[in-house]
């Protein structure tokens, strides 16, 4: 396996990268951007993974995400990977919705035909991208990881991170679906890609996770109060609940003003990284 670097600019005393990979999960070339600051030979440096929302490739956190300042001054790698797999013979959605399919793999490895066969993105995102940030970048330290992400990508972080309480030091995201099961972009999401059965869909739905037992030592969500989607997609009362109810910590902030967008996500930002560093 190589890593074919597509661009590489400096910047905050470090270099952002976009590179691609063919990957097994998918069985597709896959793009996903890196940002390392510089560091001493042999240090090693945690590792935060942003999962991005729908529509997204790995540039609107790279270009808007405002990341790279905090992440400099604490020596934290930053990676962001794409939201599906692309290109020829992956199937869309049937009308090309924003909300399935191309840049909408919501994280989950479909069982149902046509999407089985390239969307593995929970395959993608727990095994196959660590192994490679393991393996190509000696200054990763694997020992030390975070994660965070925004819309169905907060939903990714919250989700990925329930299932796997033993390699992130932190789990937080901004504006994040709570519920697929209980929400329409997860409701056809979750039908597409797994059929019928709800309880199938249990792994890839936060608060069912957590209902079913899944715990973090503690959860940080920034929700603007002025998003579009909060009363039809997102619903942080659902999350607020089933933490209450489970005894899972959770921090919960509702912004007076913030829409969805990165104006939003930017502005948090070094709020997050700044608590990922308490746990790194
Ligand atoms: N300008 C955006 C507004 C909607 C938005 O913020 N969409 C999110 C994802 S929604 C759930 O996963 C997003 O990240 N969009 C990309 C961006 O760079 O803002 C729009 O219409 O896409």
């Amino acid at each position: 396996m190589t890593l074919e670097t597509l661009s590489a600019i400096r910047s905050h005393g470090g270099t952002q990268t976009l590179y691609r990979h063919m990957s097994t999960s998918t069985k597709t070339p896959m793009e996903f951007s890196v940002f390392v600051p510089d560091h001493e030979d042999g240090a090693k440096l945690p590792v935060i993974w942003f999962l991005s929302g729908l529509t997204c490739t790995p540039a609107n956190v790279t270009e808007k995400g405002e990341f790279r300042a905090a992440c400099a001054r604490h020596g934290f790698i930053f990676v962001a990977p794409d939201t599906s797999p692309r290109g020829d013979g992956v199937p869309d959605d049937a009308e090309a919705a924003r909300d399935f399919g191309l840049a909408a793999g919501f994280y989950v490895n479909a069982t149902r035909a046509p999407f089985s066969e390239h969307y593995h993105m929970r395959d993608y995102i727990e095994t196959e991208l660590p192994d490679v940030i393991a393996r190509e970048l000696p200054c990763a330290d694997m020992s030390r990881q975070s994660i965070m992400g925004h819309s169905m990508g907060g939903h990714g972080a919250l989700t990925v991170g329930l299932r796997n309480p033993d390699r992130f030091k932190a789990v937080s995201a901004f504006a994040p679906i709570n519920s697929t099961i209980n929400c329409p972009w997860g409701q056809k999401a979750m039908a597409g890609y797994l059929g019928d059965d709800q309880s199938k869909w249990e792994e890839y739905d936060a608060c069912a996770l957590i209902k079913n037992g899944a715990r973090l030592p503690d959860i940080l969500v920034d929700q603007g109060a002025a998003d579009e989607y909060i009363e039809t997609e997102l619903k942080p009362d659902l999350l607020r609940d089933a933490c209450a109810e489970a005894g899972q910590p959770l921090t919960l902030r509702i912004h007076d003003g913030y829409n969805h967008g990165y104006y939003f996500v930017s502005t948090f930002m070094n709020d997050h990284i700044e608590w990922h560093a308490e746990r790194l």
